[in-house]
């Protein structure tokens, strides 16, 4: 695809930067120079006001510094940047703090997050980001612990668990932590697996809790829950089945990623995830919207309580989520001035909502789709008929992956334009006759793709091959419209982040970090990163001297995406990359890449040995190891003849917990990893050609 022509609207005059009044609250009108929460300010626009990087002198950005990151996973996290220290946080919680203008690292937090929950986490044991608010560093763990950290020496002033050990749900978290006034707010992770999402709020001084609120109905049998939730709770239930999965396995809709604030209308807007078991039918009898599932629900700031709701996908069962960025912006709109909350979701379309009341304003589809036929007249989706699938398989634009995931979006005061790295899929959706839930394993109930089934599956996902094209797309909420896009090689691009000077800057699959010109997306500068940065950007200025900062790993849902696909790039270990105009550090040379795979053992299992083994790490293994056992944390088809020795110690027994391998024998035994393994063998010896 060409590039599309710069957009029409003209740019209204820089943002007014004038010194605010002392009190205000600095994480509402931060100091220009400064980047000290994930979106930057409240509206989480990601745009900063800095202009000594421009459109052109870009092109003389250069590495000030950068920092070996000793990781080959992915890299989420937007770091953050106050009193000339850039805070950053890997895999694991891992914390560290550096001289923003050297890259000296000044302390490094490790919470010791247990290894063993890498297993619960969808897409790898990642974490998008940290929070800050005075003197306090604000880490969320994968194993569910907010702690509040000294900024100045990294160690712990408080740490709260955010949810019990034993609630037999399979909780973890992703999402950075946000402080919104006198509160931290965090949600958390589970929705593929089975847990019951829910969104809490601590006093930031002291960690104590303040509210919490459920986003799926509890099971009536155990009573209220004594929380913010409950007055909703009879309507919630209402949009479920009588009886469901839902009980048993939480109903999910987890805030996994995006929460925002608005401090003048005191209201927290959580962005909720999928449900889960995925297929309505499984869940909830093919019945009802299933609130709290793939909203924005708005909360008293102060107690918890609703305030409002709009569910983009009332009955969602694709994996779609409306937990990417939620950014604020006050737009004129059919002449009238509207506090709006825009969102692009998983689903394909961009929403422009009223974050006073939640009145849906409009909405646009930016990919190909074919869920949805138009919005009724209170902006209700009307869902085609095409989407909702039974057992046999059913095109759906888009795929689970999504159109927009989590990569964080920019908004531009300036131009008017959102940008965000969108994705054109498309998958094959079909019930899996007869299944049932396994407890802490991915329970989608999709699946069944034998026979007349596979075969139909089979043409179908060619034709969802076809649509796949990925872009940085720059979008006008006002008039629902694509302003440009840049098109890009494959899905995975990085974080947006925008500047005073129409600079937008993105990690993309290229394998570089690139900046370009936010009105009509022209290529202004491109740097080989020998890898794919997913993470967000942030920009901050240290003595006169402008800075720019972004964490390279390839890695997340994105890549499991790719190397189910068969692709993998070649690439360097995670970096934090900083530049700044005229930096001349050069990076290593790219490390030599993996040789030739060695020769797999001869498979001895029957064929139904194998079938089993691969029903089994589809729902076990595949969330770390990938789609068909390609790739993910380690290509399991290429283990050498000392790891096929010690299989069922690594599995059966956390042989590699170091290494983030978690133990298995709770839910598998002896005749079940052999079966696993007979699958991986048949899948090594079918790379091998024989
Ligand atoms: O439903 C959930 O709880 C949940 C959690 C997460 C996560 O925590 O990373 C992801 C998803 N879903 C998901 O659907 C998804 O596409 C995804 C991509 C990524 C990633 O980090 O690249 N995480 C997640
Ligand atoms: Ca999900």
């Amino acid at each position: 695809m060409a590039l599309a022509s710069c957009t029409a609207t003209s740019a209204p005059p820089a943002a007014n930067l004038a010194a605010a009044p002392a009190n205000i609250d600095p994480l509402a009108n931060p100091a220009p120079g400064e980047w000290i929460s994930d979106g930057r300010d409240y509206t989480a626009q990601r745009y900063s006001p800095l202009t000594q990087i421009n459109a052109s002198n870009v092109g003389q950005l250069g590495l000030a510094w950068y920092d070996d990151l000793d990781t080959y996973r992915g890299v989420e996290a937007t770091p953050l940047y106050a009193d000339g220290v850039l805070y950053n946080t890997l895999s694991w919680n891992i914390t560290t703090a550096y001289d923003a203008r050297t890259g000296e690292v000044l302390w490094t937090y490790d919470p010791h997050t247990p290894r063993e929950f890498g297993r619960l986490a969808c897409c790898e044991p990642v974490s998008r980001g940290l929070a800050m608010s005075g003197n306090k560093v604000i880490i969320a763990t994968l194993d569910g612990r907010l702690i509040a950290l000294d900024k100045d020496i990294g160690e712990e002033l408080w740490s709260t668990r955010t949810f019990e050990l034993d609630s037999g749900f399979a909780y973890s978290i992703t999402g950075a932590p946000r402080v919104f006034g006198d509160k931290v707010v965090v949600g958390q992770s589970g929705g593929d697996l089975g847990v019951r999402g829910f969104v809490s709020a601590y006093d930031v001084e002291t960690g104590e809790k303040a509210w919490k609120f459920f986003l799926t109905p509890g099971d009536p049998a155990n009573g209220p829950d004594g929380e913010a939730s409950d007055p909703v709770m009879a309507m919630v239930r209402q949009t479920w089945s009588e009886e469901g999965m839902w009980k048993t396995l939480g109903g999910g809709a987890n805030p996994w990623d995006s929460i925002a604030y608005d401090p003048e209308l005191n209201l927290v807007y959580v962005g909720t995830g999928n449900s889960v078991p995925h297929a309505r039918f499984y869940r909830s009898n093919n019945e009802g919207d299933n609130l709290f599932v793939c909203s924005i629900v708005a909360l008293d700031a102060t107690t918890g309580a609703y305030r409002w709701h709009y569910q983009m996908n009332p009955g969602e069962e694709w994996d779609w989520t409306c937990t990417s960025s939620i950014i604020s912006a006050d737009l004129e709109i059919d002449g009238r001035q509207r506090q709006v909350l825009m969102q692009a979701p998983k689903n394909g379309f961009f929403y422009v909502l009223d974050r006073a009341t939640g009145e849906f304003i409009s909405a646009g589809a930016h990919v190909y789709q074919n869920w949805n036929a138009g919005f009724d007249a209170n902006g209700r989706p009307i869902t085609t008929d095409q989407v909702r699938y039974g057992v046999d398989p059913r095109l759906v634009a888009p795929g689970p992956g999504g159109a927009h995931n989590w990569f964080p979006m920019a908004f531009s005061p300036r131009t008017g334009l959102a940008y965000f790295p969108a994705y054109q899929s498309a998958f094959v959706y079909a019930l899996q006759p007869g299944w049932t839930p396994q407890p802490m394993r991915s329970n989608s109930g999709w699946g069944g793709y034998t026979g007349e089934a596979g075969r139909i599956r089979g043409e179908l996902m060619a034709q969802a091959n076809e649509i796949e094209k990925a872009w940085l797309t720059a979008y006008d909420p006002v008039n629902q419209r694509i302003a440009w896009q840049v098109p890009l090689p494959r899905h995975g691009n990085g974080g947006v982040m925008v500047t005073a000077t129409d600079v937008v800057f993105e990690g993309t699959t290229n394998q570089t970090f690139a900046a370009f010109d936010a009105r009509n997306g022209s290529v202004l500068w491109e740097y080989p990163t020998q890898s794919a940065p997913v993470a967000g950007s942030i920009t901050y200025e240290l003595d006169g001297v402008q800075y720019i900062a972004v964490n390279a790993g390839w890695g997340g849902g994105a890549a499991q995406i790719e190397r189910g696909a068969g692709i993998e790039m070649p690439r360097a270990p995670a970096r934090l990359l900083v530049f700044k105009l005229g930096g001349n550090v050069a990076l290593p040379p790219l490390p030599a890449q993996a040789s030739a795979p060695p020769e797999p053992p001869a498979l001895r299992a029957s064929e139904e040995i194998v079938r089993r083994g691969a029903e089994l790490f589809a729902q076990t293994c595949s969330v770390c190891h990938g789609q068909n056992a390609i790739g993910g944390v380690a290509d399991l088809r290429h283990m050498d003849r000392e790891t096929h020795g010690k299989f069922n110690q690594i599995v059966l027994e956390g042989l590699y917990l170091d290494k983030g391998m978690g133990r298995f024998d709770d839910i598998l035994d002896q005749e079940q990893a052999d079966a696993i393994h007979n699958y991986l063998i048949a899948r090594a010896n079918e790379d091998w050609g024989r």
